[in-house]
């Protein structure tokens, strides 16, 4: 390709993103970075670019994490054996100490760091600061039956308040998946924590980082990929889901029945994959949108004066 061409090939995908960055300026979008997505340390870099430049580029990005291969891998370190029921981790009293080390005193520090290396915008929390998340025990149902699974929270309320300061502020808020409640800590699946907080932060966007391209409908064969469902869709599909995505898509249902118009799942091992999807036309992933169709093209900048 010649170097003029390729110079408007550029300025081609920098004037595309125009309408989107008008659309989503001032705009909370909530990123979940997850364990899967987060295992290779050039991406994890790249990751880090990407929220500095939706900061940048006007959004206000709040990512929430979570970390289960590190804490499986520090526990087995510990030699505990991790066991998982109906996809959420059984936490013993001394596997929430573990999960919350390896969250808030780990994972969270990483990536305040990564994103810190271009300025000072990360500010690391966990969801037990300020009441910003509160949970219930949530046993797991196996076959209808629950099953009591120890320290496993189902989240039950949001105070925002905390990340709206650190957001006013210039912040961009890195935030563990563990809640308090009044009678101690609670281990909170990271794909539902996201979701309550885009709900509670009134978002117009969640983006879901995983391992896959995004939900396939015809996994394990993966490949054709659904780019777009509406929640109701989701709903008749969500009992025909296989482990793994099922807490992604039902974080993404929760996100836009509770108001968020968009929710997407995305490549984490795709660079860029967050800056693919926020501005250009094309998006990428899999979107779930709420019955009542958002607009596919941005608005119209500015109305055609009329001659
Ligand atoms: N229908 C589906 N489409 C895509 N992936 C699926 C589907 N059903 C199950 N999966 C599995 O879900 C996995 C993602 O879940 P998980 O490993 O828990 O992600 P993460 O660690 O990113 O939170 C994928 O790697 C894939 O193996
Ligand atoms: C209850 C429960 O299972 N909690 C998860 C929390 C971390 C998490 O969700 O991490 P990923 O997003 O990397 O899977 C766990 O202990 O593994």
């Amino acid at each position: 390709m010649n170097s003029r061409k390729q110079a408007l090939d550029k300025a081609h995908t920098l004037i595309e993103a125009l309408p989107w960055l008008s659309r989503f300026h001032g705009k909370t979008v909530v990123v979940k970075y997850g364990g899967n997505a987060m295992t290779d340390p050039a991406l994890q870099e790249r990751f880090a670019e990407n929220i500095v430049f939706l900061r940048y580029a006007g959004l206000r990005p709040v990512v929430v994490h979570g970390g289960g291969p590190q804490i499986s891998a520090h526990l087995d370190r510990l030699g505990v054996e991790s066991t998982f029921t109906a996809g959420l981790r059984v936490t013993t009293p001394e596997t929430m100490d573990v999960v919350r080390m390896v969250l808030a005193g780990q994972v969270n520090r990483e990536i305040v760091g990564l994103i810190n290396a271009h300025g000072p915008f990360a500010v690391g929390i966990s969801g037990e600061d300020a009441h910003l998340i509160t949970a219930e025990r949530k046993p797991a149902l196996v076959d209808g039956v629950p099953v009591d699974i120890g320290q496993v929270g189902e989240v039950v309320e949001v105070q925002a308040g905390v990340v709206r300061t650190l957001l006013d502020d210039g912040r961009i808020p890195v935030i563990s998946s563990i809640a308090r409640s009044t009678d101690g800590v609670y281990n909170v699946n990271a794909d539902t924590a996201a979701a309550a907080l885009a709900v509670g932060l009134g978002a117009a966007k969640l983006m879901v980082l995983t391992d896959v391209e995004g939900l396939y409908a015809d996994y394990p064969a993966c490949e054709e990929l659904i780019s777009r469902l509406t929640a109701g869709e989701l709903e008749d599909l969500l009992p025909t889901l296989s482990s793994g995505m099922v807490p992604k898509m039902e974080a993404c249902l929760r996100a836009v029945r509770g108001g968020v118009p968009q929710a997407h799942v995305l490549d984490g091992r795709t660079p860029d994959s967050m800056l693919l999807e926020v501005f250009t036309n094309d998006g990428i992933g899999t979107m779930v949108i709420g019955e009542v169709q958002e607009p596919t093209e941005p608005v119209a900048l500015f109305e055609p004066e009329e001659t």
